[in-house]
């Protein structure tokens, strides 16, 4: 297993607010990671800092084992941002055909790599399309195809399934298992806890810090509850009940 992020007691301010509060974090391979927390908890800040889009005030993060923010590692992995960052005018074709050059697709394999994760995200069908005519689901979907380009060996998932219907959610979770046993790292936020269920280790962003890291089942067991839901409850209440 490789690490492929490691983040050491980062901090991070807006202001007078304190939304990172002595962060550490470490992303393997092999590994899908699900960073959970209540809303405005810091999840969006905290991959911000860390691939170097926002400035962390102290503490390390290291992608790749780079410092960030480096262009070069950026190319390299599959990240999808909570807000789309797609061409409108475009299609979704031509977009994920700019993004695949961008991220050194060879020539060849261009066509065959945009079917492939259109694919997986089911816009097969839609790939001639406009995007300025993508329904919200849609342009979700195309993100996220974009992200799995060039199959890359860490991806940074920022809520990827929102919405997504209940059965594409599972083959989008089943690709995310697929390219995990094939040795990518996978860190993904979530507000579904169902889906939380699913990583092999839940992380709890509260109150600015990683309060527990731990596979699904143990988590359960220490909090002394039945689903990752009731875990998140229960941690939101010791810390509002310590603050
Ligand atoms: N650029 C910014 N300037 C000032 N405050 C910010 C900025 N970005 C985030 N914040 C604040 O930092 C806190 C954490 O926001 P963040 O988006 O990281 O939370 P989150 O856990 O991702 O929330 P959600 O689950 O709702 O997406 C919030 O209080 C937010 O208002």
């Amino acid at each position: 297993m490789n690490e492929l992020i490691t983040i050491t007691a980062l901090n991070k301010q807006f202001g007078a607010q304190t939304v990172l509060n002595g962060v550490d974090l470490t992303i393997t391979s092999e590994k899908i990671i699900g960073l959970i927390g209540p809303s405005g908890a810091g999840k969006t800040t905290l991959i911000k800092t860390t691939l170097g889009m926002e400035k962390a005030d102290s503490g390390t993060s290291l992608v790749l084992g780079q410092q960030m923010p480096n262009r070069q590692i950026l190319g390299q992995i599959g990240y999808m941002a909570q807000s789309d960052a797609l061409y409108e005018t475009l299609t979704a074709k031509e977009n994920l055909a700019f993004f695949a050059q961008l991220k050194g697709v060879e020539r060849h394999q261009l066509t065959a790599e945009c079917q492939r994760v259109a694919k997986v995200v089911d816009l097969s069908n839609d790939l001639t399309k406009r995007v300025s005519g993508f329904s919200g689901g849609m342009k979700r979907r195309l993100s996220l195809a974009i992200a799995l380009l060039g199959q890359p060996q860490l991806l940074i998932l920022d809520e990827p399934t929102v919405g997504i219907d209940p059965a594409l959610r599972l083959e989008i979770w089943r690709e995310l298992d697929r390219m995990k046993k094939d040795g990518c790292g996978v860190l993904v936020t979530t507000h579904v806890m169902s889906e939380a269920e699913m990583t092999d280790s839940v992380a709890l962003l509260m109150d600015g810090r990683i309060i527990a890291n731990d596979a699904p089942a143990t988590l359960k067991q220490s909090y002394g509850v039945g689903s990752i839901e009731e875990v998140f409850l229960k941690a939101e209440r010791e810390v509002n009940a310590h603050a």
